[in-house]
C-alpha cells in the first residue's frame, strides 16, 4: 500500500565529525534508499539539515557561527552546494528532486499554509521527491523554525504522513544522553507522551558539534507528529537501509506511537503552525473545564494577561506556573482582556461598551497541548 514516508535527516549524519565534511557514502546510500520506496510506490519528502554545516566547511570555518546574519550567509552557500549534491546523485538513480525552502511564516498564514499543501501535493502527484529545508537565509530569528527536527513534524503534519524518520548520529533514544552517560537505557518504542515523561529522559540541550538541539528537539517533534497521527522513530543517520528495514517491522530505532485519532487539521495549525502572541493565565477551574470538559474558556477564569494582541491571534492557556495546557485563538485583544479578565461573561458589554463573544476561546479554537 502506498505510504507517505518523511525523512529528517540532520548535520551530524550528513557530515564528518571533525572536519564538517560531507558524509558522500552516507548521502549517497540514503539517495539509493528514497528512490528504493519511491520505486515501491511510496511517496516521499526528504527534510535535509546541512546548509550550514556544509557552508562552513565550504569556507573554512571550524564552527557553527553564531551570530544570526553569518549563520544567514554561510546558509546560502552551504545550501546550492547540498542540492548540488543531492541532485547528482538522485539524477544518476533517475529520481526528479525539487528544492522548497520555508520559513515559519508559510506555515502561519492560513492562506500560505494552504499553499505549500497544494505545493507538495503536486510534486508528490508527479513523483517528485521535494528536498526541503528552512529558508534560513530570509528566516527572521522570531519567525525561525530554529530546528528541522520541528519543522519535519510540521511538514509530516501537513501531508498527513504515515511515517516520520529523524535520522541522527546515535541509534535511538536513551534514558540519558549516551556520550556522557555510558550505561544509559535504550528505549525502543514510547506508547504515547505520558510515558515518556514518567520515565524521566535527560537529553541535556545540546546537539553534536554540528547539531542544533540534540534530542530535546527530536521529542516535541515526535509529539507534534504523534498528534498528527504520524508514526515517529528516531534511528541512526549512517544506515539509511535501516529505514527499509523498520518498514519490514525490524525492531530498530526509537517507535513513537501515533494517537489513535489524530487532532484536526484546523486545529494543529493552531496548535503547531501558529507562534503564540501572549499567555493566558487560568484558575483551576478554567483548566479543569478546558482540559478536562473540553469547554470553552470563559473571561471569568483568566487571572492575568501576558503579551500584546489582537482577536484572533494564537495565545497560550498556562497555569498559574506558567506552564502551557493549551492553545487557542482569542475572541478578545489583550487590551480589552485586561478590562475582563476575572469578570461574569453577563459584564462585559457593561466593561467594555459593546457585546462581544460569549467566550475568550471557543472551544473549536481550542487546542490542548
Ligand atoms: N537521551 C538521549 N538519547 C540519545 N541521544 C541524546 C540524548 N540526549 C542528548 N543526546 C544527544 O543528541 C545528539 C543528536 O542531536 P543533534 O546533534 O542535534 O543531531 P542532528 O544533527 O541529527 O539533528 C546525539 O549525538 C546525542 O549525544
Ligand atoms: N537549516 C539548518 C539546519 C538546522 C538544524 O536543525 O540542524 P540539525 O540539528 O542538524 O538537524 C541547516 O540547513 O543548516
Amino acid at each position: 500500500m502506498t505510504k507517505t514516508i518523511v525523512v529528517k535527516i540532520g548535520t551530524s549524519s550528513l557530515t564528518q565529525p571533525g572536519t564538517g565534511q560531507l558524509a558522500l557514502s552516507t548521502i549517497a546510500t540514503l539517495a539509493e534508499t528514497l528512490c528504493y520506496l519511491r520505486q515501491q510506490g511510496h511517496r516521499v519528502i526528504l527534510v535535509s539539515s546541512g546548509a550550514v554545516g556544509v557552508g562552513c566547511a565550504r569556507l573554512g570555518l571550524t564552527e557553527r557561527p553564531k551570530a544570526i546574519a553569518l549563520k544567514q550567509a554561510v546558509a546560502a552557500v552551504g545550501q546550492g552546494r547540498l542540492m548540488r549534491v543531492y541532485d547528482d546523485l538522485f539524477t544518476t538513480l533517475q529520481q526528479p528532486i525539487a528544492q522548497v525552502l520555508l520559513t515559519r511564516s508559510d506555515l502561519v498564514q492560513r492562506s500560505r499554509y494552504l499553499n505549500v499543501y497544494n505545493t507538495f501535493g503536486e510534486l508528490l502527484g508527479l513523483g517528485v521527491i521535494p528536498v526541503v529545508n528552512e529558508n534560513d537565509t530570509v528566516a527572521v530569528d522570531e519567525l525561525k523554525f530554529g530546528d528541522n527536527d520541528t519543522l519535519s513534524a510540521l511538514v509530516a503534519s501537513l501531508v498527513q504522513a504515515d511515517w516520520l524518520f529523524l535520522l541522527t548520529d546515535v541509534d535511538r533514544l536513551y534514558s540519558a544522553d549516551p556520550r556522557s552517560v555510558p550505561d544509559a537505557q535504550p528505549i525502543a518504542l514510547v506508547s504515547n507522551m505520558k510515558e515518556l515523561a514518567e520515565l524521566g529522559i535527560q537529553t541535556g540541550t545540546q546537539g553534536s558539534q554540528w547539531g542544533t538541539g540534540g534530542m530535546v528537539t527530536k521529542i516535541s517533534a515526535a509529539r507534534i507528529a504523534i498528534a498528527a497521527g504520524v508514526r515517529t522513530v528516531i534511528t541512526e543517520g549512517r544506515f539509511p537501509r535501516n529505514i527499509e528495514k523498520i518498514l519490514q517491522g525490524e525492531p530498530l530505532g526509537t517507535h513513537f506511537q501515533p494517537q489513535p485519532e489524530p487532532t484536526s487539521a484546523r486545529k494543529r495549525w493552531i496548535a503547531y503552525g501558529l507562534l503564540p502572541a501572549g499567555k493566558l493565565y487560568l484558575d483551576a477551574g478554567a483548566i479543569a473545564a478546558i482540559a478536562q470538559a473540553g469547554k470553552s474558556l470563559l473571561a471569568a477564569g483568566i487571572k492575568a494577561v501576558e503579551g500584546e494582541f489582537e482577536t484572533q491571534e494564537a495565545v497560550q492557556l498556562c497555569d498559574s506556573s506558567g506552564n502551557e495546557i493549551a492553545r487557542g485563538l482569542v475572541n478578545y485583544s489583550s487590551d480589552e482582556l485586561q478590562k475582563i479578565r476575572g469578570c461574569h461573561s453577563r459584564e462585559i458589554p457593561t466593561i467594555l461598551g459593546y457585546v462581544g463573544a460569549e467566550t475568550v476561546v471557543h472551544r473549536d479554537n481550542l487546542v490542548l497541548t
